[in-house]
């Protein structure tokens, strides 16, 4: 199957009321996607994101800006021109029709022969595991075979460019789970380019190659799920992807390969990307995981803070704990709780922040 680069400009969009007045709901958007990669524009409700997917599938205007597939700009094409299709969460069968008629339907509407039809909709049933459920109507299948049928119909069209809009709101939590491998799976077989819009973090990070996060219709990063996680750019994606320790800290001294910062009464150091100087205020970003909690006996190693255990919640895999630290309650999480001794409300402790997992954001 072929599949193009996506390019989106300086792309803007404009509503405006019935009184007249224009809300901007996608600001400047600049992405560049590989042909072939699976990207996720993710971000709270009302972020832009399903404008911005509907612009690139022309069923919104575009008020500023272009967006190209390949070299061509399909800013002025009708949807139907521009060469994708899109997945939507109401998967928008048609309940009259059976499975078949529904995938065919596309190919019939471009006049192809019979034969034609019968060979590419079948070849589109293997890929997706279908074709035992051919003859049912959709109200005989459960939610997740509708939404397997949707892909199928946008699939067996070879568009270049494949768009789901929250594919998989409607479907269960563990049925979710296998949507997802199922997406990308096939994704990855056919080798299509696809955008994918969601709210939900763990479904944006398990799925894409690149996630672009959005906020208030601007882009705030665009990266990797480990960068994205690892390297928030700001605040906002921090707090967004995952849980996040935002420390307020001072930077007291620097040199060529590392900071040190004052964090209260403690100095904490990590490594310098040569953005630091004396004096200057930061946020520190630590992960809850990235933390280490120990005995105030045991022997550990730089960037210990003393801390008083608040509360902890017992997860399973994991046990999470609330440690204050003088100005601030930091959550720590620790995997295989029961490897030791629980900590107990009360209990003083050492935290080890890990300087090489610290990261500072703007913001
Ligand atoms: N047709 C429209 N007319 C006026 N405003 C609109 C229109 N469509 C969207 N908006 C506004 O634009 C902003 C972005 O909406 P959009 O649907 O793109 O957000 P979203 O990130 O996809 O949110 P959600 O996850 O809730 O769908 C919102 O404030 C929304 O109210």
């Amino acid at each position: 199957m072929k599949s193009r680069t996506v390019t989106l400009n300086n792309v803007c969009k404009s509503f405006v009321d019935d009184s007249g007045s224009a809300f901007q709901a996608v600001t400047d958007v600049n992405l560049h996607i590989e042909a072939g990669e699976f990207v996720t524009l993710l971000g709270p409700s009302g972020c832009g994101k399903t404008t911005t997917l509907r612009m690139v599938a022309g069923f919104e205007s575009i008020s500023t800006g272009d967006i190209y597939f390949g070299d061509d700009n399909v800013r002025n094409l009708q949807p139907n021109k521009r060469d994708c299709t899109m997945v939507f969460q109401s998967y928008a069968l048609f309940p009259h029709m059976s499975v078949y008629d529904n995938v065919a339907y596309g190919l019939r509407l471009k006049k192809m022969p019979a034969t034609a039809i019968r060979e590419k909709v079948n070849q589109t049933f293997d890929i997706m595991n279908l074709g035992a459920y051919q003859d049912r109507m959709p109200g005989q299948l459960s939610g997740g075979q509708q939404q397997r049928v949707a892909l199928a119909r946008a699939l067996v069209m070879e568009p270049s460019v494949l768009l789901f809009d929250e594919p998989l709101s409607n479907l269960d939590a563990k049925l979710r789970l296998t949507m997802r491998d199922e997406i990308r799976r096939i994704q990855k077989a056919v080798g299509i380019t696809a955008i994918y819009v969601t709210h939900d973090q763990s479904e944006a990070m398990s799925m894409s190659d690149k996630v672009v996060v959005m906020n208030k219709g601007r882009i705030e990063q665009v990266g990797t799920p480990t960068e994205v996680y690892q390297r928030p750019a700001t605040r906002f994606v921090a707090d967004f992807i995952g849980v996040a320790n935002f420390l307020q800290a001072e930077v007291a001294d620097t040199d060529s390969e590392s900071v040190q910062l004052r964090l209260g009464e403690a100095l904490v150091k990590m490594p310098s990307d040569g953005s630091f100087e004396s004096g200057r205020q930061v946020t520190l970003v630590a992960r809850p995981e990235a933390i280490g909690l120990t005995r105030p006996t045991a022997a550990g190693s730089g960037n210990l803070l003393p801390g008083l255990v608040q509360r902890s919640a017992f997860m399973g895999q994991v046990q999470d704990y609330w440690v204050d630290i003088g100005d601030n309650e930091i959550q720590v999480t620790v995997s295989n709780p029961r490897a030791h001794e629980p900590f107990q409300p009360g209990d003083k402790v050492l935290v080890d922040l890990h300087g090489d997992s610290l990261h500072w954001v703007q913001g």
